[in-house]
């Protein structure tokens, strides 16, 4: 039986736009087991930032709520963020020996005379020289800025990382590098995480769990092994269409036809109903309850049977399409 590190439950985050109301997160429920790595997958503008912010205390609820179990090991609870533009939360002004070392003498983490000693060893923890911690953000390259900001993260001694696409600014060369280092470190240091990133290819390589958000609510939330051998929503049917075939040699994929309704004015019923090749009458009527299925698997979808069989709804490229590009 795993152990919860985080249960959120029922999570909601309304904001006020134009006179209405935008659900950015609605009625959220999930559980990260310690030790784990738990992906929010969705396009964007599906309120992903949104629960990330209020999961690392940045924002708060509008209902809700979310409880955190003891980290591995007896540590501390402390959360950490990693987000997708190092540059942009780097100071540029600051040497990134002491952005480093301000989160550990902020906190009063280690014994002075060690600071020093500990940013250099973080900065090699990182694949960067002892040596750089003399150097300036704009010195870096994307990835080693991006190397800057992890270190940065472990200086906080965190129990739980919050990573915001933190690959997607890089070049897909880079960003396996950095995901690697990602995945090594969490796992030495027993962290427990929430990944967010728009790209499903992404959090397959990072993630023990992955859950599927459309306008605001979970639509599907399964093991990664289980959600790519045999989605069961629509929709994460079609996000897994549009991942470009290796060897393809293009980046610009398909996406489900049909733009991200309005979050000021969601669709009755199921709200992805108006782009969903599966949709019936109950459909444009009810929104469907995330349900438990078998093999850890919880799906919101009129369609799919009471055994949560996987039903494939959609052979492949025949719908239309509009396209984003992989970043
Ligand atoms: N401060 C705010 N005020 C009003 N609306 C907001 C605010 N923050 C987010 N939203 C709205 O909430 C919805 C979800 O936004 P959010 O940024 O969480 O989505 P996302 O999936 O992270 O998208 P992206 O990948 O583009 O960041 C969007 O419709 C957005 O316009």
């Amino acid at each position: 039986m795993s152990v919860p590190y985080l249960s959120v439950k029922s999570l909601s985050r309304e904001f006020k736009a134009q006179g209405r109301t935008v659900r950015a997160v609605d009625n959220v429920s999930f559980e990260i087991p310690v030790g784990t790595t738990f992906s929010l997958v969705g396009e964007s503008g599906c309120g992903k930032t949104t629960l990330a912010r209020v999961i690392a205390g940045l924002d708060k609820p509008s209902a809700g709520s979310m409880l955190f179990g003891a980290p591995l090991d007896g540590r501390v609870h402390r959360t950490q963020m990693i987000f997708q533009d190092p540059y942009a939360s780097l100071n540029p002004r600051w040497r990134v020996g002491d952005a480093i070392a301000e989160p550990i003498t902020f906190q009063n983490l280690r014994p002075r005379p060690t600071v020093a000693g500990r940013v250099e060893e973080l900065l090699t923890r990182v694949g960067l020289a002892a040596a750089d911690t003399a150097k300036f953000p704009h010195e870096f390259s994307g990835g080693q800025r991006q190397r800057v900001s992890i270190a940065r993260a472990l200086a906080g001694e965190p129990s739980f990382l919050v990573c915001d696409e933190p690959t997607s600014a890089l070049d897909v060369s880079v960003q396996a590098q950095i995901l690697n280092l990602l995945k090594r470190l969490e796992k030495e240091e027993g962290l427990t995480s929430l990944f967010i990133s728009h790209n499903l290819a992404v959090v397959r390589f990072v993630s023990s769990m992955i859950g599927v958000m459309y306008l605001g609510r979970l639509v599907e939330v399964a093991p990664t092994a289980e959600l790519f051998a045999a989605p069961r929503h629509p929709y994460t049917q079609l996000l897994l269409d549009a991942i470009p075939r290796i060897g393809q040699g293009r980046r610009t994929v398909s996406l489900p036809a049909g733009e991200l309704p309005s979050p000021l004015a969601p669709p009755p019923g199921c709200t992805f109903h108006p782009r969903c090749p599966a949709a019936m009458d109950i459909c444009r009527r009810e929104a469907p309850a995330l349900r438990t299925l078998d093999n850890g698997v919880s799906v919101a979808c009129h369609a799919v049977g009471s055994g949560g069989q996987p039903v494939r709804f959609m052979p492949g490229a025949a719908h239309p399409a509009s396209s984003f590009s992989l970043s």
